[in-house]
């Protein structure tokens, strides 16, 4: 069979807020929290292959091959759907990993609506979903691909349309554990739960943040240099930084001044995600 081929964005997110409302029997966090598709991300270009084997191409530093999320994605679908087909996988990672930024698990609902197209499965994006929260919880918003306020621990989503700013995104050059933050004694535990619609003003808390900006002195720095222009936020559990802004000039020109010190990019909002227009324009 002729080797069909595709390259698909596999974008970031942001937690434009993030409450903790308490704890699970299973240790895990109840959470309200805003997802936001930014326009920046990483790419991945899959070809199709009828022996059934599934290879990354691509080196990850300290991520084994078979526990890449790309590959468990696909295995995972690939036996779930009984396909004989394989994949070869090749992907333009820009996105830092351990960031708070969902590359790992934006990578994984790439990869699984890429393959779902090319090996022609028709899986309905219910099941998809369904599939990507057993790889992570920040997976089922990738894909769906629409901004969304996420429930539980990030599966129960409604779709919303915050305003779709510029950003600016810094990163500093720590990676926090996720795992390290939510089993600190002092993170807050019960935040109150708030409603969803329309989108709350005022609601824009990440409960994470005073923990992460405890425990990690870059962080901290990131959030202080950037406060001087505007309000600075915190995604995720980190490490990442982000602010908005009116229009890609004043983005850029804050970005000007801080990534003399630091590293970051400028980014578009969006509520809708590169990947699901890319795939919608193929359609
Ligand atoms: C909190 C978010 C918000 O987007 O953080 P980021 O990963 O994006 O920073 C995510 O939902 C993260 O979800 P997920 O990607 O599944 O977290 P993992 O790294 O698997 O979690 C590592 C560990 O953190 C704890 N954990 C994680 C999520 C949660 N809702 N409650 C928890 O208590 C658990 O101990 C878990 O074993
Ligand atoms: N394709 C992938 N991209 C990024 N990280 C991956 C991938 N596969 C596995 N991982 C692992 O998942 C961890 C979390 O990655 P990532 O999703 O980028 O961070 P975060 O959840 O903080 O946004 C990484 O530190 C890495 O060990």
């Amino acid at each position: 069979m002729t080797a069909a081929r595709l390259t698909l964005p596999s974008p970031a997110k942001l937690n434009l807020m993030l409450h903790i409302l308490g704890r699970r029997e299973d240790g895990y966090h109840e959470l309200q929290t805003l997802f936001q598709f930014v326009d920046y991300g990483d790419e991945i270009t899959f070809a199709v292959r009828d022996d059934g084997v599934i290879q990354l191409h691509t080196e990850f530093a300290g991520v084994p091959h078979d526990s890449n999320l790309i590959v468990r994605a696909a295995k995972m679908l690939q036996q779930q759907s009984g396909c004989a087909l394989g994949i070869d996988i090749w992907i333009d990672k820009v996105l830092p990993m351990g960031g708070g930024i969902g590359g790992g698990s934006s990578n994984a609902a790439t990869t699984l609506l890429g393959l779902n197209h090319l090996w022609q499965l028709g899986w309905d994006e219910d099941r998809l979903a369904a599939l990507g929260l057993s790889l992570g919880a920040d997976v089922p918003v990738f894909v769906r691909g629409h901004a969304a306020f996420a429930e539980g621990v990030g599966e129960k989503l409604t779709p919303v349309n915050p305003e779709e700013p510029w950003y600016l995104v810094l990163v500093p050059q720590v990676s926090v554990s996720t795992a390290e933050i939510f089993s600190d004694p002092l993170l807050t535990r019960n935040t109150p739960p708030i409603k969803v619609r329309p989108v709350p003003e005022g609601n824009s808390r990440n409960d994470c943040l005073p923990v992460v900006a405890r425990r990690y002195p870059e962080v901290r720095n990131a959030l202080d240099l950037l406060g001087k222009f505007t309000e600075a936020k915190l995604t995720g559990t980190g490490s990442c930084v982000f602010g908005g802004f009116p229009n890609k000039a004043e983005a850029d020109k804050v970005s000007a001044l801080l990534t003399e010190t630091l590293t970051g990019f400028v980014a578009k909002g969006s509520n809708i995600s590169m990947l699901h227009r890319k795939l919608q324009s193929l359609l």
